[in-house]
């Protein structure tokens, strides 16, 4: 099958042919009928597993096939009843403070987007009213100053954003994502390196984050005072692609602050944190900022990709945070089911709950296989990870674990990252543990 596909297209990165008729719930089927628990769930992105029954019926609803065979221009051509499928939805579980709410794509068309809509409001700023000139308008056609304007965003090393060319310049995980493309010359801080335990290293790692929030401040003054003026800083609230890297609540608090004070919006990328495995709908909501974020941009698990924005970052005029589609509707009537079924079935405190079972596992393996586990076990709700003791042992666990019936997903240089669905329950927590067991027996 994948030579067959291979004729089609580049094929090589496929992993394996899956039958999602016969997939089901926390289990992912191949074709050739091996059901392996699914830890991974589709790079994050299947919030309630395989064939969810009730995600079934949205589907087979009269009043919603509407919506699956005619796919709106959304910017211009809403249907009727889009502005209450969007409370019923997005802004049911919004971010405590956010009461506007644009659809996207994907991930990195909700982060370029985000991007714009800051650039355009911190040009606003400067202009503090004055009207647009000609010399703008002209200049802006063939890419030159003052119509196009030299702004950048801080982004920060390993951090993941998305593949588009705007996203790709604030992506700094793996080079195979950067090598050959044009990149921005916009501002890079690093983000804060821990040492485990944590309990052991607090102050090493208060030290840490002085230092990652130092270079923030130099970098803003660096490009502000070249021209070059950082109008936003982009974070996830766990560095997800680059390893499963964590920072503390205070590191996110004190970022918030020395933003504000540079006159700059904070967009934080919960594409791959967002959803509810971290036992929130929004992780950076563990981090008690003082401050809603001005941007949460997310996709994934919220099956629809889109920011929450707040109302000083609307544009002022249309067009310009705006493509043929805008997202889709009928993705946001399975979220809208998939919202209900959270809530019903009370699945953010059974992320918790199952990730409290991963975490006590993870970390009693790796006190009693030190010479394959890091004891770097790290996780928020099912949201967690675990270093190997190298790249290639990674590897072979990975292939080992897959063998074995676990279908996991790497990150950064040796981690092994969890992304279960929201219905991953603390049985399946202790069938993941006990096949990895098996197979640190036997790496
Ligand atoms: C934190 C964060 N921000 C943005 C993105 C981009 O989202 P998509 O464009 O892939 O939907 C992602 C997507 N994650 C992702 C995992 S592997 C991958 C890839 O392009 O290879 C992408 C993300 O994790």
């Amino acid at each position: 099958m994948i030579a067959n596909l291979d004729k089609i297209q580049f094929a090589s990165a496929v992993w394996y042919f899956t039958d999602y008729k016969k997939s089901l719930g926390n289990y992912i089927v191949d074709v050739d009928g091996n059901s392996l628990l699914d830890v991974f769930s589709q790079i994050s992105s299947l919030p309630l597993g395989y064939n969810h029954p009730d995600l079934h019926k949205v589907i087979q609803d009269p009043d919603n096939q509407i919506a699956f065979v005619n796919r709106p221009a959304l910017g211009i051509f809403p249907a009727e009843g889009w502005p209450e499928k969007l409370t019923n939805s997005l802004l049911s579980i919004a971010p405590k403070g956010h009461t506007q709410v644009n659809t996207f794509a994907c991930g990195s068309c909700s982060n370029e987007n985000a991007f714009k809509a800051t650039f355009m409001w911190y040009r606003n700023k400067q202009r503090g009213g004055a009207p647009i000139t000609d010399e703008e308008n002209s200049s802006c056609l063939i890419n030159r100053q003052p119509g196009s304007t030299p702004f950048t965003i801080m982004s920060f090393k390993g951090s993941f954003h998305g593949q588009t060319l705007g996203c790709l310049t604030t992506t700094h995980s793996r080079s195979i994502f950067k090598l050959d493309f044009p990149a921005l010359d916009w501002p890079i801080a690093s983000f804060p390196r821990y040492r485990y335990p944590l309990e052991e290293f607090a102050e090493e790692n208060k030290a840490e984050d002085r230092k990652c929030l130092a270079q923030v401040e130099e970098e803003f003054e660096r490009f502000n005072k070249s021209g070059r003026f950082v109008a936003g800083v982009v974070i996830e609230p766990v560095q997800a692609e680059g390893g499963d890297v964590h920072a503390s609540p205070e590191f996110f608090q004190e970022l918030q602050r020395i933003t504000k004070k540079n006159g700059a919006a904070l967009i934080i990328d919960e594409v791959q944190t967002g959803g509810g495995a971290t036992g929130k709908y929004w992780c950076h909501e563990h981090f008690n900022l003082p401050d809603p974020a001005d941007f949460v941009t997310f996709s994934k698990k919220m099956l629809t990709g889109g920011f929450y924005s707040l109302p000083e970052f609307r544009p002022q005029q249309g067009l310009k945070i705006f493509n043929t589609w805008m997202g889709d509707p009928s993705k946001v009537l399975l979220l809208e089911k998939v919202v209900e079924v959270v809530k019903r079935d009370n699945l953010l405190n059974l992320a918790q709950e199952s990730g409290k079972r991963l975490m006590d596992g993870l970390k009693d393996l790796s006190k009693r296989y030190p010479q394959h586990i890091k004891n770097n076990v790290r996780g928020i709700g099912t949201f967690c990870a675990f270093d190997l003791s190298s790249p290639q042992k990674r590897d072979e666990t990975f292939v080992k674990l897959q063998h074995h019936g676990v279908q996991s997903g790497p990150c950064g240089e040796q981690t092994l990252r969890l992304r279960p669905s929201l219905v991953f329950q603390p049985h399946h927590a202790d069938i993941f543990l006990d096949i990895l067991e098996t197979v640190l027996n036997d790496i």
